[in-house]
């Protein structure tokens, strides 16, 4: 297996108004490898989302390094990251631009990197393979083809959104928490097609969860984060061993903090 992603001494630190100094990333240290599908697991508050705001350009670093495909691209702005790498977030507002329709914002993705305008004649030669793309889901979203994504309901819009950010097949899918804001059904259902997305197109995968189970059953590597540090990283024949109730003992225990 190859690094595709390489984060060293990674470091956010956020000064108050009393001066003091909040290390919110503290020194994080880690390397994926290609189509590796690593589990985040941490308490609020632990730096995960600030670890992918660092990976996406959407937060400034203090101090460290972000390698990805060989790329030192520590100072790429975001815009030019996101031609290799793609988040969907909690919300299901986040990814979909609300008055265009599914299909736009599928064509959308599709061009995504690309200097091309959302011509109709591009709309019709796409879409039957958007349709094709929407009813494998399973969730009605190819009815909605051609309305608004504001009127979609938050299931469907999170599907438009993954479907959205693997189209192009990325380097690297930051997922942060993106089954959190679903109902229980629909949560399962759209971790069901994120895993077989991900298995399908072999993609290299970060997912942020509270859902220890999911953490479990889902990915080949797990992790925890605590106070800005990474404090457990698990392999997957580590992570194969681990139960559901030692991963709860561990945290019941706070025995996830870091040994330095
Ligand atoms: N720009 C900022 N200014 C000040 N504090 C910040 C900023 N960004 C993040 N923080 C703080 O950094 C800490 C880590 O936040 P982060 O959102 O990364 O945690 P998290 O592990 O994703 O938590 P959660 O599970 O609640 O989403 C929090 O205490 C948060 O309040």
């Amino acid at each position: 297996m190859s690094a595709l992603l390489q984060v060293t001494g990674l470091t956010k630190i956020i000064t108050n108004q009393a001066d003091e100094d909040n290390h919110i990333l503290d020194g994080v240290n880690f390397t994926l490898n290609q189509g590796e599908f690593v589990t985040v697991l941490g308490g609020n508050g632990a730096g995960k989302s600030t670890l992918f705001n660092s990976i996406t350009g959407s937060t400034e670093i203090t101090s460290g390094t972000v390698m990805l495909k060989d790329n030192d691209i520590t100072k790429w702005k975001e815009e030019k990251r996101s031609n290799l790498i793609s988040r969907v977030f909690q919300d299901p507002k986040m990814g979909t631009a609300p008055r265009m329709t599914v299909a736009e914002n599928l064509l959308l993705a599709k061009l995504r990197g690309e200097k091309k305008t959302l011509r109709s004649r591009n709309l019709k030669k796409n879409k039957e393979q958007f349709i094709e793309m929407c009813t494998s889901i399973g969730n009605g979203l190819e009815k909605q083809i051609d309305a608004p994504a504001g009127n979609l309901s938050g299931g469907q819009r999170q599907s438009l959104s993954l479907l959205m950010a693997t189209m192009t097949q990325p380097s690297l899918l930051l997922l942060d928490e993106h089954t959190a804001a679903l109902d229980p059904k629909t949560s399962k259902k759209l971790m069901q097609l994120t895993n077989e997305i991900i298995q399908e197109k072999k993609m290299t995968c970060m997912m942020i969860t509270h859902q220890m189970e999911d953490a479990l059953v889902y990915g080949n590597r797990l992790i925890v984060m605590k106070d800005g540090k990474i404090t457990l990283d698990l392999n997957q024949k580590e992570k194969e061993k681990m139960t559901l109730k030692d991963l709860l003992k561990l945290f019941e225990e706070e025995k996830l903090t870091p040994t330095i």
